[in-house]
């Protein structure tokens, strides 16, 4: 059977489109806004990075790039091993942190019904989906404690094979499995994804008989939504994790060309540059659909542990990286909007937008005697939300306010595939901008390490006294 995603003029249909008339002088006025000659004044910088980036995709170097071929024989065999296990199960919890589990709940919010663990009929025989992605006490212990384990699964994420937070889970999860279930029904009530070939994680899963998927070794945690890491849990709550990835193709198509006036993610990467480098560094993104604002928080730790660096690759510090904020429209314009029109001229918005919600309903009409009320009636919820992004986006242009707008024609997975490669590339060219190791977060290894210590694990007893050595906080300044 053909699928849709196979049909080139729905491709076209369902292609996400970025808008950044907001981003340049004719809109925003000369202070804030750019020039197309700003813009190609990155064209060779542009050309050179998109050569070192498809350089490296050669060399095996990135590859979240070559998951939308490589991973499609992963998610067919990923699918059939959801739809031939589903049964089993009522509950899927996802164990793991940070990209080990933001993609997993960015995908849930986005394609799955809003109200899907609630509701059996949305769920149309999956299980129900849980990513506690935490160390919470009082959240894990509700959690497994109001589980039903024995219809319970458990896919342990770590590519690393050893994030404490995870295996903290895992211990925890496994004993009450084993307490209640017995030894022999780890391997039925765990799956393990993680590195195939180091971490402790691939020796304990290939022990207890779990079933195993890999995380390749070129994909860093934060770049593998497309890998099993969110592509099982997907496929167990019935997304079609295939779609995804034909999305993500068609997005790296679209991206094949350093022209970046045809490129949406170099563009991209071109204007959220120059706006840092402009005293802009804070980078919002503001969807305008409560199913994508998981979205934003993928991207924040995209764009946070990428791009935020020390040192440029010759090892001279540098300090980089804008911040990435999320927001939720039209929640936030009664919290944020005030900042973000009249604060700082610092910021770049970055709206996402939904052409077509997946529901449609209607304003209730009342109140025919109130003008200030009866207006709503009849107006639908659709037009509300989406009149409500255009006059943001119209009012920070009245502010001179730079912003910027991703179009989903829908919310499916085809354009979310697209959403997921367009930044992950836009990640890699801004990597080459300001000359860093985009794939690598050692800042976040200090932090671990003091944790170690205190937690007495072996070979951390160092980093245990430096921790007790700590300056003595002054009781003065503790109010
Ligand atoms: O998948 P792992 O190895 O458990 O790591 C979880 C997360 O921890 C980090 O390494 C940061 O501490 C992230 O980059 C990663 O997504």
């Amino acid at each position: 059977m053909t699928k849709r995603y196979e049909d080139a003029s729905w491709k076209e249909s369902m292609r996400i489109k970025l808008d950044v008339n907001n981003m340049f002088a004719e809109t925003v006025g000369e202070e804030h806004g750019y020039t197309k000659a700003d813009v190609d004044s990155m064209k060779e910088r542009v050309i050179a990075g998109h050569k070192a980036i498809r350089a490296a995709k050669e060399a095996g170097d990135l590859g979240f790039m070559e998951l939308p071929e490589s991973h499609k024989a992963i998610a067919k065999e990923i699918k059939e091993y959801a739809d031939a296990n589903k049964d089993k199960y009522d509950n899927f919890v996802v164990l793991g942190i940070g990209g080990s589990a933001l993609g997993n709940i960015a995908l849930q919010t986005a394609l799955n019904h809003p109200y899907y663990n609630l509701n059996k009929e949305a769920r149309n025989g999956y299980p129900r989906l849980f990513v506690p992605d935490n160390v919470d006490p009082t959240r894990l212990k509700g959690l497994l404690e109001t589980l039903d384990l024995s219809r319970t699964v458990f896919n342990v994420i770590s590519k690393s094979g050893g994030t404490a937070e995870t295996m903290s889970q895992f211990l925890t999860a496994r004993a009450m499995v084993v307490e209640e279930l017995g030894e022999d029904a780890v391997g039925n009530h765990f799956i393990a994804t993680t590195s195939q070939h180091s971490g402790n994680l691939i020796k304990i899963a290939k022990e207890e008989g779990m079933k195993t998927y890999y995380i390749p070794e070129n994909v860093g945690g934060r770049f593998s939504v497309m890998t099993p890491v969110g592509l099982i849990s997907a496929a167990f709550t019935g997304i079609d994790i295939e779609e995804l990835l034909a999305g993500a193709a068609y997005m790296d198509e679209i991206c094949n060309t350093d022209d970046l006036w045809k490129n949406p993610a170099y563009l991209n990467a071109v204007l959220q540059y120059l706006a840092d480098q402009d005293g802009k560094p804070m980078s919002v993104m503001m969807p305008y659909a409560h199913d994508l604002k998981d979205l934003a928080d993928w991207y924040r730790q995209l764009w946070a542990e990428s791009l935020g660096k020390k040192y440029d690759r010759q090892g001279k510090v540098v300090n980089v990286g804008p911040t990435p904020v999320k927001a939720l429209g039209a929640t936030d314009q009664h919290s944020q909007a005030q900042l973000y029109m009249e604060g700082p001229f610092d910021k770049v918005v970055t709206f996402l937008e939904v052409d077509n919600y997946k529901e449609t309903l209607e304003i209730a009409p009342g109140y025919k005697d109130i003008s200030g009320v009866s207006y709503l009636g009849g107006h639908t919820f659709n037009e509300l939300l989406t009149v409500e992004k255009k006059a943001t986006e119209l009012a920070l242009v009245d502010n001179n306010r730079l912003n910027c707008t991703v179009t989903f024609p829908e919310v499916n997975a085809f354009t979310i595939g697209q959403f997921f490669y367009m930044y992950e590339l836009s990640t890699a060219l801004m990597g080459e901008f300001y000359d860093i190791n985009a794939f690598d977060q050692p800042g976040v290894e200090l932090g671990k390490q003091y944790a170690y210590g205190v937690l007495e694990r072996e070979g951390f007893a160092e980093m245990k006294e430096k921790f007790d050595a700590r300056p003595k906080k002054d009781e003065n300044l503790i109010l």
